[in-house]
């Protein structure tokens, strides 16, 4: 484990003032790129997984990345939380802030059946803005959010508070 975070922290980029000044983006690109370093990451999240899960849920854009390979992984439906306007269908939608700027979620409801066990999977867990909003979503689609997956967590930006009582993993925190 301890391999795998220093494996993996070498791989991700700071950019300093992007995309505002004050703000210290986690660039996964390199990790992406990298065939043995993603694998490894999507296994970390399949075998970190609360037991079984119906169905994973992953945040436009980068919660689909490894969302998707994490859900295949473990037998499980993928469900896109989207940003706003691109769902095609009935959606519930919730508006919510992050650590550089504000926007609205959407999910198709009839994708996530009654009691279905939840994993919800992203990159970053800055503020939980992104996070708690998907949660709320999920809930009020009918699910059971059993777990939530980060590849990484900004500790200083106190996500997981808005995440109390809930299974939170994180590989890397800074
Ligand atoms: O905890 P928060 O403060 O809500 O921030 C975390 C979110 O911010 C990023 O997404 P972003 O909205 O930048 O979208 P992208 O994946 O399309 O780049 C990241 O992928 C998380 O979803
Ligand atoms: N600092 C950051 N780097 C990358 N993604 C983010 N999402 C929210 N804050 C972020």
């Amino acid at each position: 484990m301890t391999d795998l975070r220093t494996e993996i922290a070498a791989l991700v980029h700071d950019v300093p003032d992007h995309p505002r000044p004050g703000v210290t983006f986690k660039d996964i690109t390199p990790v992406l790129a990298d065939a043995a370093a993603f694998a490894r990451v999507v296994d970390h999240m399949v075998q970190a997984a609360p037991g079984p899960v119906d169905v994973v849920v992953g945040m436009e854009a980068r919660g689909f990345i490894l969302g998707a390979p994490v859900a295949v992984a473990l037998g499980a439906g993928f469900v896109p939380v989207r940003k706003e306007g691109k769902l095609p269908r009935a959606t519930l939608s919730g508006s919510y802030d992050l650590e550089y700027g504000s926007a609205v979620l959407e999910v198709h409801p009839d994708t996530v059946p009654d009691g279905a066990r939840v994993l919800v999977v992203d990159d970053v867990l800055a503020t939980g803005g992104t996070a708690a909003a998907t949660v709320e979503l999920l809930e009020q689609a009918g699910g059971q959010v059993v777990g939530l997956s980060f590849l990484m967590e900004l500790d200083f930006l106190h996500g997981r508070s808005r995440l109390e009582g809930r299974d939170v993993q994180a590989l890397l925190r800074y």
